[in-house]
This record gives structure tokens, sequence and C-alpha cells, in this order.
């Protein structure tokens, strides 16, 4: 079990408090994180992916997770192919899986494309490919629907049914289908309450 847990956890961007004091236990499981604009789910999730550290207490999680954000560059002068040689050298992604979302998320016309020149539905595919095929344990997904077209939506929802891989995602556009229960997660008033 790769658990992620949160003792006493303050964090701060600038004078803004984002959270207070969280003490937190989530064993590995299938997670839809909710809360108002602004309550912290980005900053949450980047926090579990070690973009951002906390102010003060100690966070544990075993691994590097996979997320996919907004937040995540990719320099846009790179072709994909070199991002995924990138990804190869490091041992980033399962290679076999990764050709078969390219096929299933119809991104095979890209790969000689530079990233920048990918259209924004397309550099989510991109992400998400990345993330989907990639080595760490927990997946974290910050509006991972952001962009895409009908096809690769259900597409995304079906990965998400079958994956075995703990997983939390944020869905404000409610495109997730919840094929497979999800236990929710709230951010509210600088806490993180589980449901
Ligand atoms: N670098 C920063 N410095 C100061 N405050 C920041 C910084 N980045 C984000 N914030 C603030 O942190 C708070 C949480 O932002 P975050 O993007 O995590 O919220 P969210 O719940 O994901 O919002 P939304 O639902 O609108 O996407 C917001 O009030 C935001 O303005």
């Amino acid at each position: 079990m790769t658990n992620i847990e949160l003792n006493n956890v303050s964090l701060k961007l600038g004078d803004n408090l984002i959270l207070d004091s969280v003490t937190l236990a989530l064993p590995e499981g299938q997670y839809q994180l909710t809360g108002k604009n602004g309550a912290g789910k980005s900053t949450f999730l980047q926090l579990l992916s070690g973009l951002i550290m906390p102010s003060s207490g100690s966070l544990n999680v075993d691994d590097r997770p996979d997320l996919v954000a907004d937040s995540i560059q990719i320099p846009d002068n790179m072709t994909v192919t070199t991002v995924f040689s990138l990804y190869d050298k490091y041992q980033r992604c399962d290679t076999t899986q990764r050709s078969q979302l390219i096929a299933a998320f119809q991104f095979s016309d890209c790969l000689t494309a530079t990233v920048g020149k990918l259209s924004q539905g397309n550099q989510q595919k991109l992400k998400l490919i990345l993330a989907l095929s990639g080595n760490g344990h927990w997946l974290l997904l910050d509006e991972p629907f952001n962009g895409l077209d009908s096809a690769s939506v259900a597409m995304l929802n079906q990965s998400l049914a079958g994956i075995q891989r703990p997983s939390i995602v944020i869905d404000h556009s409610e495109q997730l289908t919840n094929l497979r229960p999800r236990r929710k997660l709230h951010i509210d008033n600088k806490s993180i309450v589980l449901a």
C-alpha cells in the first residue's frame, strides 16, 4: 500500500494561507477532489507532486506521482517525439501502453509536430498520454477533460474506469462519468475532508 499522509501541513503562497494544519491519511483508491473556485484544489495536487513544498508540517508521498495540469509546461520548441525520447531516457513511461494510448487518442499524426504548434486539445492529449503511461504510482488529474473532443472524453472515462493505479481527479466541467465509484475529497476553509 502506498498511502498519502499529511501531518499538520500548512501551506502559504505569498500572503495567502491555502491549507491550515491539515492532517489526513489517504489510502490507495480512486478519489474526486471538489471545492469551490480558489479553494486550493490545484495547489493541493501540486503539493502532492512535489512541485511546491509545505510551509510547515510533513507530507509523505512514497514516489513521484504523474500529474496532468495546466502548471505542467512542456517546451514549445520540442517535437512530440523528442519529448517521448526524453521520457524513455529516464524510463518514466511504459512504452507499450504509450503506443496503445497514442492509437486510442488518435494522436499519431501529431508525433512529428512541435509542442507549441499543437492545438490545446492535442497538448492536453500529450499530457494525458505521458501521465497515463507514466511509472509514478499515483495519478493526479487536474481538469483532465479540458479541450478534449467527445471521442477523447469517452476514451479517457473508459481508461479511468479501468486503471489499477490510485488516482485523484478534479473535474469542474463534470465530464467524469464515474463509471467507477470515487470517494469524495473536499477542500473548504483551508481544510480537507474525506467523505
Ligand atoms: N503563486 C501564488 N501566490 C499567491 N497566491 C496564489 C498563488 N497561486 C495560487 N494562489 C492562490 O491560491 C488559491 C488557491 O488556488 P487554486 O488554483 O489551487 O484553487 P482551485 O481550487 O484549484 O481553484 P479553481 O477551481 O478556480 O481552479 C487562490 O486563491 C489563488 O489565488
